[in-house]
Formats: structure tokens, sequence, C-alpha cells
């Protein structure tokens, strides 16, 4: 499997599976998220997790490999949507969802991890919105919570620049909730949250997902990917696409 999803005590944990493409996102992967958000719909989760296997990597975003095959809007645009709809669905859950950020973010790997209430990032990470060297925009969602989350200068900066950050640059932008620089890192900011109960979380959250709803996130982020499936069909992101994957078969 190119993902698992584990349960323990009130926590789901979702692992992306295929470093050796750098977790890179397939149609398995969109399957997997879609069964994460049904899942943790459930009364007993609190938390939710979204991390990658192995440490080079958390996600480099949409598989090239198999997308690139999607030459047109029309071709683009249900991929597009799709995962949209899987990460809003994500974003809008009642509990806390945190990125675990084990490796390397890029492309739609930053929008997964933006559509996150919180971004753990590991030292050695460095993650960016690099869709712009492709010739698109973000597609999945994520420039919209970009937009949500930072404040307007570092969000536009982050998706102008579509280069990689470091994990040091990413707190100072106030991407990353926390820097992880030993695994008690981590144990500190979970037991933290775990002493306030899960009701009084899950009425914080509401309270987001309420000004979400009167600010039309959702149409905002069908702006997004309808620009998106736009540049897509453009020869210059077909040109892009086929130079990355040429250069990795050198
Ligand atoms: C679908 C749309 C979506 C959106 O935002 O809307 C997107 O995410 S668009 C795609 C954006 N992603 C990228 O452009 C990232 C491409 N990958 C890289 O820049 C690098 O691979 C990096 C920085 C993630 C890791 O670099 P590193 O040097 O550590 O590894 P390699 O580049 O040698 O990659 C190893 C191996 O994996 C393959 N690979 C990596 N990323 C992808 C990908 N996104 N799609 C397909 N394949 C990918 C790479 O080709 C290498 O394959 P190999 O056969 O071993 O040469």
């Amino acid at each position: 499997m190119s993902y698992h999803i584990e349960s323990a005590d009130g926590v789901m944990t979702f692992t992306i599976d295929r470093p050796h493409i750098r977790n890179a996102v397939n149609d398995e992967i969109i399957d997997g998220m879609e069964e994460l958000v049904r899942s943790a719909g459930k009364s007993e989760v609190r938390l939710v997790i979204v991390t990658a296997a192995g440490d080079q990597a958390f996600c480099s975003g949409g598989d090239l490999s198999v997308f690139h095959a999607l030459r047109t809007e029309e071709e683009a645009y249900p991929m597009l949507k799709r995962m949209s709809q899987a990460l809003y669905a994500l974003k809008t859950l009642p509990i806390p969802v945190i990125a675990l950020v084990n490796g390397t973010a890029v492309g739609g790997g930053c929008e997964i991890a933006t559509a996150c209430d919180y971004r753990l990032v590991k030292a050695h990470a460095k993650c960016g919105f690099v869709q712009g060297n492709l010739v698109i925009t973000s597609g999945w969602g994520g420039g919209t919570y970009l937009f949500e989350a930072l404040q307007h200068d570092h969000a536009l900066q982050m998706l102008g620049e579509a280069r990689l950050y470091t994990a040091d640059e990413l707190e100072t932008n106030g991407w990353a909730t926390k820097v992880i620089r030993s695994p008690k890192d981590i144990d500190v900011f979970l037991s933290q949250m775990k002493k306030v109960r899960p009701e009084v979380h899950r009425a914080y959250k509401e309270m987001a997902i309420r000004k979400w709803k009167e600010t039309n996130l959702e149409g905002r982020v069908e702006e997004e990917v309808r620009r998106c499936a736009q540049l897509w069909a453009e020869d210059a992101h077909h040109e892009a696409v086929d130079k990355f994957l040429n250069k990795t078969n050198q």
C-alpha cells in the first residue's frame, strides 16, 4: 500500500509511503486521503496526524510521471478538484490536524501541510510551493490556505518565489508552527495539547470552520483549482514537466 492509516488512543495517523518517489501523490494517495477524512469523522478520533515514510521527504506533490498524461484543462480539472475536495474535508475536520513534516515538502506536498492546522517541521526539512517552476499555481487549495495562514506578504512571497525554504526560514515566516529538533519536541507539543479536553479543541475548530464558511473558503479554493487547470493546459507547463522528467531519466 502507498499509504497507511493507524489509530491509537484517539489519534489517527496517515502516512504516505512512496519514499522511492519522494512520497509523490498518485490516485491511490488521493483514495487514502478520502478514506482518512471519512474515518476521522468518527466520534472517538480527537486528533489527526499527517506524515510520511522515511526522513527524506514528506511529499513532493503530484506524481508527475502519472499526472503529466493530463494534457488539457478538462483532463486536469477532475484530478485537481478531487484532491482539493479531500484537502478541504481534511481542513474542516472539527478536530486538530497536524502535519508532521518529516522531510522535503514541495508543490502539492506544501498544499497538504498547509491544509493542516499545525505544521511541525523537522529541522532538516526544506519546503516550498514550487508549482511556479512548472508554470502553474497551486491547484489543491494550498495557495488559498496559505493566504489564510500567513501574513499577506509572506504568503505571496512563498508562492511567488517558488523555491525551497529552510526550516528556520519557515519558522520566521510563520508557516512552521514549530521546528522539530528532537523527538522530544513532538512529545512536548502533543502533551501540551492533551492537557485540554477534546471537546474544547473541537469547539475552537468549529469556530474556525464558521469563519471559513462565512468567508467562502470553499468557493475561493474552487477558483484556485480552475485557474490551475487553465495554466496546466499551456505548453509552458508541459515543457517544464517534460524537462523535470527527462532530467531525472538522464
Ligand atoms: C499535481 C499538481 C500539484 C499541485 O500543486 O497542484 C503539484 O504538486 S505539481 C508537482 C510539483 N512537484 C514538483 O515539481 C517536485 C518535483 N521533485 C523535486 O523537485 C525533487 O524530486 C525533490 C526536491 C522533491 C527531491 O529531490 P531529490 O534530489 O532528493 O530526489 P530526486 O529529484 O532525485 O527524486 C527521486 C526520484 O523521485 C522522483 N520524483 C520526485 N518527485 C516527483 C514527483 N513529484 N513526481 C514524479 N516523480 C518524482 C524523481 O523523478 C526521481 O526518480 P528516479 O527515477 O529515481 O530518477
